[in-house]
């Protein structure tokens, strides 16, 4: 059996990376998402074990001598990482995996897996960003204003990717986003 793609999808805090993989899974039965680990506490409505692994700083920090990520990093005050052992799997299974993370564990996995596409998803503008967040309401003001800095560099780095989703108009965006893992499954 053919292995499946490793698919890393990165960019902005409120980008609409969520959203747009949300969209995707649903409408393509190869894709597989990869539940990641974090050290950040669960938001209204996010399920353990679905939308993360949420765990302690003690335990990711097991984790991580454990030699158990594929990678992580510390984001916003946080720790995040890919459990490797579930995406060897899915791969194994010939699904391609999407890992939703943001720059700094991007630019290790592309070192680690040179195989793996990357998508960068961004909104029109660093504006527009900001308004989703403030939209989304479930950031406080201070760690807002940390995720807008760090979508700065974040922007910058749009070049070193493979392919790119600007989630403007939001039909237009979640078919953007369905052909290019289309594309992306089929070798393209
Ligand atoms: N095309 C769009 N137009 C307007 N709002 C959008 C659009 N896409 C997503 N949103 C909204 O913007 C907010 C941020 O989206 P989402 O949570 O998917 O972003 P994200 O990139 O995953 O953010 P983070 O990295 O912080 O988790 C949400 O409230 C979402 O409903
Ligand atoms: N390097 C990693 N980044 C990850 C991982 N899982 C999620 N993320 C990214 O963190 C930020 C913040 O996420 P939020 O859920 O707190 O809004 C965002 O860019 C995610 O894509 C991971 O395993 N590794």
């Amino acid at each position: 059996m053919r292995r499946g793609r490793l698919i890393v999808v990165s960019g902005p805090s409120g980008a609409g990376k969520s959203t747009l993989i949300r969209q995707a899974l649903s409408e393509v039965p190869e894709l597989a998402y990869s539940v990641s680990a974090t050290t950040r506490k669960p938001r209204e409505g996010e399920v353990d074990g679905r939308d993360y692994l949420f765990i302690s700083r003690e335990e990711f920090e097991r984790w991580i001598e454990e030699g158990r990520f594929l990678e992580w990093a510390e984001y916003s005050g946080n720790l995040y990482g890919t459990p490797e052992e579930k995406v060897e799997e899915f791969l194994d299974e010939g699904r391609s995996v999407i890992l939703e993370i943001e720059l700094q564990g991007a630019r290790k996995v592309r070192e680690k897996r040179p195989d793996a596409v990357m998508v960068f998803v961004r909104a029109p503008s660093l504006e527009e960003t900001r308004k989703r967040l403030e939209g989304r309401a479930t950031e406080d003001t201070e760690a807002m204003e940390l995720r807008m800095a760090t979508a700065l560099g974040e922007v910058a780095a749009m070049d070193e990717f493979d392919r790119e989703v600007v989630n403007g108009d939001r039909e237009r965006a979640r078919e953007d986003m369905i052909r290019t893992m289309r594309e992306i499954i089929g070798g393209k």
